[in-house]
């Protein structure tokens, strides 16, 4: 299908207030959606159920999901977006009142110190950055996939919960056949051209913390074998960079044990802390607005790959009978959509330790608002 009538259709699934996803996997061309058919509000019970899941940071709300046999599915190739281009050098000014720089200067301030009670380790507070755009939300999701080809860039839609988009950089969980691949992300600095970067010992303790926290989430999940780690590298997200190690490993290939090992990967400590009950309880109780979608996790869950016929021998079928695979996102890097007003709530974050300064981690989140901002 061509990407102007993948347009065409959801723009009018958007005018009847029915609900949609669209999405561009990392470093791929093709645009995929789903449409569902009515305006039901489908709560995910399990993990053999096949389809678009949305789940929110706090894991006591409930987890949506758009099922498969509820949807139309479409395609469609990748279109250049000249607008996008010309976008990359006219990046909209952060605007921001005093007192919501307070307010964040004055939580991090809080968290060092419950930290120094040797409470915890690392608690990472978001806080939400307003800003306006005349643009449609199809044009700013268009310039998004253009301007961050790596990201997992979407936008999704329920007349019942609202509209949301983004672009992240880091994946919770990737699955094929009985392999699985997720990722410790952490640490920010400004992406610069040259690609000379020196990260200091407060961004990678920071990183290590959730490296060494997965590997124990993962070591504690029964099923789960050989998992290894690469080495740790730069990667860049948009106007910024962090640090990253790649991990990986495999499992029995069964749903609940995917199920197991999603609900002790999230929500985290790249987006919570560490350890994690007590950095979640502090985050939902201090900080000034709710999470909602940020920082929860997206994607596909089982969906069906096309596989060859020809497949013959014991072995190869045993493998043929897992033929689904999951992608799931951390949403990061994402906003609350209010079009009709012209109002982007843009949610951003900060791993916060006891060496933290609150001056610099102010900045982070204006650095990491400017991602989205700079194409809106
Ligand atoms: C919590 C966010 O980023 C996380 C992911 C990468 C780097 C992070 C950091 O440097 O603090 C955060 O842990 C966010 O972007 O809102």
């Amino acid at each position: 299908m061509e990407f102007t009538n993948l347009l065409q259709s959801l723009k009018s699934q958007y005018q009847q207030k029915l609900p949609f996803v669209v999405f561009r996997l990392p470093d791929k061309h093709t645009h995929s959606a789903y449409l569902q058919k009515d305006d039901t509000l489908h709560k995910l019970t399990d993990f053999k159920s096949k389809g678009f899941v949305f789940s929110p940071f706090d894991a006591h709300e409930d987890t949506l999901i758009f099922p498969i046999t509820e949807s139309v599915c479409l395609e469609a190739e990748a279109e250049k977006n000249v607008a996008a281009e010309k976008l990359i050098k006219t990046t909209q000014p952060i605007v921001f009142d005093g007192e919501e720089k307070k307010f964040h200067n004055e939580l991090v301030k809080k968290a060092i110190a419950y930290m120094k009670e040797g409470t915890s380790e690392k608690i990472v507070l978001a806080r939400v950055q307003e800003v306006t755009s005349k643009k449609s939300v199809f044009e700013i999701y268009q310039n998004l996939t253009e301007r961050y080809p790596t990201a997992f860039v979407y936008c999704w839609y329920h007349p019942q919960v609202g509209l949301w988009m983004g672009a992240t950089p880091e994946t919770l969980i990737h699955t094929q056949r009985t392999s699985f691949k997720t990722m410790a992300l952490a640490g920010t600095q400004v992406y610069k051209p040259t690609n000379h970067y020196y990260w200091g010992d407060k961004e990678k303790e920071e990183q290590a913390i959730v490296t060494r926290s997965i590997l124990n989430d993962l070591k504690q999940t029964e099923n789960v074998t050989s998992v290894m780690t690469s080495a740790t590298y730069t990667h860049r997200a948009g106007n910024v960079v962090h640090l990253k190690t790649d991990i990986e490993g495999f499992y029995n290939g069964k749903a609940e044990t995917l199920q197991n090992i999603v609900d002790k990967l999230h929500p985290t400590p790249a987006v919570c802390g560490l350890p994690k009950t007590v950095a979640k309880q502090f985050i939902l109780k201090n900080e000034k607005k709710s999470r909602k979608f940020y920082s929860g996790y997206l994607g596909e869950l089982n969906k069906e790959r096309e596989i060859s016929r020809n497949i013959k021998s014991v072995e190869q079928q045993a493998y043929r009978a897992n033929r689904f695979s999951t992608d799931f996102y951390v949403n990061l890097r994402c906003m609350e959509c209010f079009p009709s007003e012209q109002k982007y709530n843009l949610y951003v974050g900060g791993g916060i330790t006891t060496a933290s300064n609150p001056e610099a981690e102010w900045t982070e989140t204006l650095n990491k608002a400017k991602t989205l901002a700079s194409v809106m």
